[in-house]
């Protein structure tokens, strides 16, 4: 397996590469700059007071705390250090004081429960590598190797996964250092059951986990409420001490209810985490939650009571506050004939923080001073146990489910953000508020990460997937720019080692990160700029049939690993916040129809009208104080910008969406024809074929009768030679064996089967003879020959010839077959007598009848042929033509431009006739008289058997 993923070469193992070269000691945060002049200072001396809240980063150069101090490990009762800005000239070795985002690989296990049950694509192959390989691809390129902090296998408990990726994370919140945790998958990957957790025993995921583990341990420690947090890191006084709120569940009611509607929230019961971390005693500790979704880029406040006109109206106080009763949850469901519930919900504004709150002056801040922003007007709610805090979550999720109900969710479609704030204060400074540390831990639960292919794309459907990617690819987008800056500051780092250089002359270099274009990174924007430790948590489904997708999360993890989480890094760009005000907010409204009265039992039917209010520039309350001032016209340009911005990047993503989807059609149409092609081709391939071997068999049996043709010829000619001498007849043989390309030494050279027939029967030489008396037909047949052989030897002998019956020899030794004396020998005594004028007369009239005979029988064969070629249907204009009048035929067929192509290992035969015709003298009638007389032996030599050759053809 190892070598299997060192063969692997993978983009993984580069970044890794890429990855390690960035110094990863630990990060020394804000807090823990603050904390580390406490350490010299004694206990007992009074701290200097500060105004503001949210401490600035100290110059590292000035911090005298280690920065891989261990968590925990800080000295009690440390004062605080002088606020001071880093000199504008410093050195850029903050900026290799960075720790890369974790990156986690949670594997969820097979459920069972209808699954698809084949092969996981995913193959750990250690704790930190994972090998996935495509299941549709057939080449061995098709895997991919990815490397995270940590690999968490299916049978992974939840106390366990809590230990490794959560619990360092809460102990950096109770020590004053804040962190980002999110979770990023496609739907159904288990991203929800990792932070909420399931109903079994067990199962409780890392939010009610870290509720428990954080009240364990301040235990006894917890403050009196007597400041609050605002916005991101600010504190204000406290109206008064009643801020907590002990929240209840909607009651059971007779009347079918909204709550009805609901699935039940999954609660691994009392289950309580027992850890218990150790903290400073000397501090005393309140801890604060909000609850905010992100949906179709609007953020709303879970903890906000959603306002029904039928609802109980409510008070001063706890308009503030969530109705302690989640009072519309409780409403009996209009019936079909009354008016519809309208339920309305408003979006709150996404702000800058002011630089108040970061200790920055304006001027700073504006200048890249790194504040990040707020949800304004967020609830944040003080809770004093776990037991309270989960039940206050656990109504916020059913805030969230009624909406994502109302707008037929299927699934997590919003990303929902859970903050816990942490405000830690000095027992012995307990009256000033600036000495009040603010830490906070937000767990994300991003909504699935799966493109518009995989949802319905239309109306609200399309506009909220389109939504959820733009955050998702923002959120990429950002990862990309951030680590490109932080390459580029690692570069001029690098180029100006040893010398002092202005980190402003290198921050103007980087390109902006855009974390305005999506709600979702404006809110987790300080995570990445400014302070925090970032933790990033990604669920798999391996049995998952999105294997695109997968590997798309999984790229997005191996890009995330590469950003490394640096205070004050690079927000040296941001643009001062603004949005489209001179644009009409137009509110959305929806109508839903709801089956009410049980799971698969409908009673009855609801209607209900969604009202979902964007927000208003002036939201949040303490928008009057935030002190940003700003020209007007500074600030209309910046909103024309953003809003120009907006539309461009909302056109980008149409035009990919629409692109992908495009090239999606295409690629299946491509698809189609191949394959269709692929039929097309396959078939006239198999014709093709079909076609050839019917050539080829025609081919076989033309020329097999194109030598039994010449056979033919051979023997009407040879006849005049074969009514003189057997011995003439022996060598014809031997001359089509010649011309057979054999012998008789090698018979089985013979390429036609049909030739050796000719040659041979049962191992006999056939000798054709002529008798004397023309016109007297006689059959060939010899003693012995089967049925077939006659048959086919029908096709190739003259009708008319007739073997006769060789003399029977006994005593005499049988001479050597095919030599000039055994064939004389054989020779029949008549054709050795001396022959008589009449005698000639009938060899002249025989032999020009026969060859007559034989013309016509040749010409029978030929139009036989022909019609065969003809039925073949050869279009070609290329034929195998065996003779001459075989082409001219052929060529009156096939037009003019055919032409006899000799085949591979086919004889031209006219050609070869030509040749020899061309070369020899003609044989006169003496001549040939004295061959068929066999009178001069000096004539049997090379000569005579030239002659008789040249007679033949
Ligand atoms: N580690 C696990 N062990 C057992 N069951 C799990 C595990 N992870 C997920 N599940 C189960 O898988 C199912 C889907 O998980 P979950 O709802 O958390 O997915 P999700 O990624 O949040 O989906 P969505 O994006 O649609 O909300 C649930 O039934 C959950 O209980």
């Amino acid at each position: 397996m190892a070598s299997k993923a060192k063969a692997t070469a993978t983009r993984a193992s580069a970044r890794t590469k890429a990855t390690t070269s960035v110094p990863t000691t630990t990060r020394t945060t804000r807090a823990a700059a603050k904390a580390a002049p406490k350490a010299q200072a004694p206990t007992a001396l009074p701290a200097p007071k500060r105004t503001a809240t949210r401490k600035p980063l100290l110059n590292r150069d000035n911090s005298t705390e280690p920065p891989d101090r261990p968590a925990g490990k800080k000295p009690a009762g440390a004062t605080k250090a002088p606020i001071s800005r880093a000199p504008t000239a410093t050195s850029l070795k903050d900026d290799t004081d960075r720790e890369p985002i974790k990156a986690y690989l949670r594997i969820r296990p097979q459920l069972g429960d209808g699954e698809p049950t084949s092969e996981p694509y995913l193959d750990p192959t250690s704790d930190t590598a994972v090998q996935m390989t495509d299941p549709y691809a057939s080449s061995a390129h098709a895997s991919s190797i990815y490397t995270f902090s940590h690999i968490f296998p299916p049978e992974t408990q939840q106390v366990d996964f809590f230990n490794k990726t959560t619990l360092p994370l809460v102990r950096d919140l109770l020590e004053g250092r804040s962190g980002l945790l999110f979770t990023y998958g496609v739907t159904n990957s288990g991203k929800t059951y990792t932070i909420q957790g399931g109903d079994k025993p067990g199962s409780a995921g890392i939010l009610p986990r870290t509720l428990d583990v954080l009240f364990n341990s301040v235990e006894g420690l917890h403050g009196d409420g007597t400041y609050r947090p605002i916005r991101l890191n600010g504190v204000e006084l406290a109206e008064g001490p009643s801020d907590s709120f002990s929240p209840h569940l909607p009651s059971t009611s007779s009347a079918p209810a909204l709550a009805d509607l609901l699935d039940d929230i999954p609660s691994s019961g009392d289950e309580v985490d027992p850890t218990v971390l150790t903290v400073d005693r000397n501090h005393e500790y309140t801890v604060w939650l909000s609850y905010s979704e992100v949906y179709n880029e609007k953020v709303y406040d879970l903890f906000a009571a959603i306002d029904a006109p039928d609802a109980p109206a409510p008070t001063r106080a706890q308009s503030s506050l969530p109705r302690p009763t989640s009072s519309f949850l409780n409403l009996p469901l209009p019936s079909s004939q009354s008016n519809p519930l309208l339920l309305t919900r408003k979006a709150l504004a996404v702000k800058p923080c002011p630089p108040a709150d970061t200790g920055l002056s304006a001027a700073e801040a504006a200048s890249g001073g790194g504040a990040g922003k707020y949800v304004a007007g967020l609830r944040q709610i003080r809770v004093e146990s776990a037991a309270q805090a989960k039940a206050l979550l656990r109504l916020g999720q059913l805030h969230r489910r009624v909406f994502g109900t109302l707008a037929n969710s299927q699934s997590s479609r919003s990303h929902a953000l859970v903050t816990i704030k942490v405000l830690r204060v000095h027992r012995g400074e307990k009256n000033d508020l600036s000495s009040i540390q603010t830490a906070r831990l937000t767990l994300v639960d991003l909504a699935g990460s799966e493109r518009t292919k995989h949802t319905q794309t239309s109306g609200d459907r399309l506009r909220e997937a389109g939504n959820i990617n733009k955050s998702l690819m923002v959120l990429g987008q950002c990862m990309e720019t951030l680590r490109a800056n932080q390459r580029a500051l690692a570069r001029s780092l690098a180029a100006g080692a040893g010398a002092r250089m202005d980190t402003r002359d290198v921050k103007r270099g980087l390109a902006v990160v855009p974390f305005r274009h999506s709600k979702l990174t404006e809110i987790l924007m300080d995570y990445f700029v400014g302070e925090g430790r970032a933790v990033m948590i990604v669920n798999v489904n391996p049995y998952d049939t999105g294997f695109d997708e997968n590997s798309h999360v999984m790229r997005f993890s191996a890009l995330a690993r590469e950003v490394s989480t640096v205070p004050g890094a690079a927000a040296a760009r941001a643009l001062p916040a603004g949005k489209a005000r001179g644009s009409e907010v137009v509110p959305h409204r929806r109508s839903v129809t709801l089956s009410t009265g049980g799971r698969g039992k409908k009673v009855s039917e609801a209607h209900l009208e969604v009202l979902e209010e964007d927000e208003e520039p002036g939201d949040g309350d303490e928008d009057e104080q935030d002190g940003d001032p700003m020209s007007p016209l500074i600030d209309t340009l910046f909103d024309e910008i953003e809003r120009l911005r907006e539309r461009l990047f909302d056109a980008e993503l149409r035009c990919a969406l629409v692109e992908a989807d495009v090239r999606e059609e295409v690629m299946e149409e491509m698809e189609e024809r191949m394959r269709s092609m692929e039929k097309i081709y396959k078939r006239r391939l198999m014709m093709e074929i079909e076609q050839h071997e019917r050539k080829l068999d025609a081919k076989i049996d033309m020329m097999n009768q194109a030598q039994q043709q010449q056979q033919g010829y051979s023997d009407v000619e040879s006849g005049s030679e074969e009514y003189l001498t057997e011995a003439d007849g022996v060598d014809a043989q031997m001359e089509s064996d010649e011309f057979n390309g054999s012998s008789d030494t090698s018979p089985s050279r013979s390429p036609s089967p049909l030739a050796r027939k000719s040659k041979s029967v049962n191992g006999r030489t056939s000798l054709k003879t002529f008798p004397f008396k023309t016109n007297v037909p006689m059959e060939t047949k010899e003693s012995g020959t089967s049925q077939d052989d006659i048959d086919e030897g029908e096709s190739y002998l003259p009708e008319d010839t007739e073997s006769e019956p060789e003399p029977e020899e006994p005593a005499s030794p049988q001479p050597k077959k095919g030599s000039r004396s055994s064939a004389k020998a054989r020779a029949p005594q008549h054709l050795l007598e001396a022959p008589s004028p009449i005698f000639e007369e009938d060899v002249k009239a025989g032999r020009v009848q026969a060859k007559a005979r034989k013309v016509s029988e040749t010409d029978a064969k030929l139009a036989g042929l022909q019609q065969s070629l003809d039925e073949l249907n050869l279009r070609d204009s290329t034929a195998i033509i065996p003779d001459k009048k075989a082409r001219k035929a052929a060529v009156a067929h096939a037009g003019v431009d055919a032409e006899y192509v000799p085949q591979a290992g086919e004889v031209d035969t006219m050609k070869k006739k030509k040749r020899q015709l061309g070369k020899n003298r003609v044989v006169t009638d003496d001549e040939m008289a004295a061959i068929i007389l066999g009178t001069s032996s000096s004539q049997e030599t090379g000569v005579g058997r030239q002659l008789r050759r040249n007679v033949r053809h």
